[in-house]
């Protein structure tokens, strides 16, 4: 039987980076030493900020609830060289020095095509999709981030549909998602090649409970219920800017 992949349009590269602070150092620097970490730090924002309003890319900065780590960013950008300068840029900085790497996740932004194109149509140059594969991240007060992949087990192989079915199960996952228009905003990233699962899920909301009830709800449509397979979750509230030094006032 040959079961044919889908085609998918890729938009910017994805980073997930996430760093615990190491607290005891941070307390033992000197005044001094702390301030001109984050005066540094602040300025690294300040690029990336430029980067994102010359639509060169885009980043979201969350401070994770728990003990996973303290800091979530997630970095989009047009090719992979740019995320690892980024990562290697901020790994040299004076605040990377009282950073502990927690996690990171490797992915690209990725839309999957199951509806036939129409005569004529170019759905990727379509201001809808350019928007959806090169997003400006919302700056929403919560955000999510978790990996998952679909699952190939015994009757239950994602990969062993024939496609029509596969677009079908995902046209019913997407009647659940609009129900939460406006309410979460989703980024979906493929990580096939690139990291340890298939696909990164980054989903922001304004109200921290519809991030439970999104989730919830889709665990019971068929693509999730059947064929979905979820790794670790990280939850986390929006980091700005102005509120970084209160933040790590020791
Ligand atoms: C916020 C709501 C929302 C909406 C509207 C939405 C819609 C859609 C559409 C229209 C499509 C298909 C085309 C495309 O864009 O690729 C998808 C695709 C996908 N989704 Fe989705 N999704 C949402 C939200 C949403 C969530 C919350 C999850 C996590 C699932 C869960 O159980 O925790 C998810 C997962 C995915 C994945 C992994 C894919 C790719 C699957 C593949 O095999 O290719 N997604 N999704």
């Amino acid at each position: 039987m040959m079961v044919e992949a889908v085609e998918t349009f890729d938009g910017w590269y994805s980073l997930h980076d996430l760093r615990s602070i190491d607290w005891t150092a941070w307390k033992y620097a000197k005044e001094e030493e702390r301030q001109n970490a984050i005066a540094e730090f602040t300025e690294l924002l300040s690029k990336w900020e430029a980067v994102e309003e010359n639509k060169q890319g885009s980043h979201a900065f969350y401070k994770v609830v728990g003990q996973k780590a303290d800091f979530i960013f997630m970095f989009l950008r047009p090719t992979m060289e740019e995320l690892n300068e980024l990562e290697t840029e901020l790994n040299k900085s004076k605040f990377a020095e009282f950073l502990i790497p927690a996690h990171s996740y490797v992915s690209v932004v990725e839309i999957s095509r199951y509806q036939p194109e129409k005569p004529g149509e170019d759905l990727e140059n379509t201001p809808y999709i350019q928007g959806r594969l090169y997003p400006t991240l919302p700056k929403w007060d919560y955000m999510s981030f978790y990996p998952m992949d679909r699952r190939r087990e015994g009757n239950d192989n994602w990969y062993t549909l024939e496609k029509d079915v596969r677009g079908k199960l995902l046209y019913e996952h997407s009647k659940t998602g609009r129900k939460y228009a406006g309410k979460i905003q989703q980024v979906i990233t493929g990580s096939i090649g690139f990291d340890d699962w298939e696909w990164g899920v980054t989903l922001f909301a304004h109200d921290v409970i519809q991030l439970k009830k999104i989730v919830y709800e889709m665990r019971f449509d068929e693509v999730s219920s059947r064929y979905g397979e979820f790794g670790e979750f990280f939850v986390g509230t929006i980091m700005n800017k102005e509120e970084l030094a209160n933040y790590l006032a020791v």
